[in-house]
């Protein structure tokens, strides 16, 4: 095994992710919420397959927005004409991303959604002792 090699392919591949970081906006933003993600997991001590399904979706939608970096810059390389195939390759990449991110939108939803609102219920009977009694309305 060439491990000099295996080295720089993980340095092209390290590369490749601070381009996708520097110069997509997206990205920016897919990392915020996969930070937030990440740390709301943490504070909620996330385990077993809850867990894996906050990592999955966060690398997913990153990994996700990588690809879709790569083909705007090969479609971007191949010439500044519009053609309707270079449109829609764009069009169904930024697709794809949507697609993984709404997937993680709805397991972060189904993940975070109770466990968010027994905390807000909690601090709303804390702020307000007779609020339990709203829940009877
Ligand atoms: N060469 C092209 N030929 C035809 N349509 C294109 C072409 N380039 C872009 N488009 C259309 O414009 C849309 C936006 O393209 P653009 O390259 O601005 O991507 P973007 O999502 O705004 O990303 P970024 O701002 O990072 O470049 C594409 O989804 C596609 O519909």
């Amino acid at each position: 095994m060439d491990l000099r090699k295996l080295l720089r392919s993980f340095c092209y591949a390290w590369r490749g992710i601070i381009w996708v970081i520097k110069t997509q906006q997206n990205m920016r933003i897919h990392l915020i919420a996969a930070v937030t993600a990440l740390a709301m997991a943490a504070w909620f001590r996330l385990g077993g397959w809850e867990l894996a399904w906050v990592v999955t979706a966060v690398f997913l939608v990153l990994a996700g927005e990588s690809f879709n970096s790569a083909i705007e810059a090969a479609i971007d390389r191949i010439g500044p004409e519009r053609h309707p195939l270079s449109g829609a390759a764009k069009d169904a990449a930024a697709g794809a991303v949507l697609l993984l991110a709404l997937h993680a939108l709805i397991a972060g939803i189904i993940i975070f959604g109770p466990r968010l609102a027994g905390l807000l219920r909690s601090a709303f009977t804390a702020a307000l002792p007779d609020a339990h009694c709203l829940s009877l309305v």
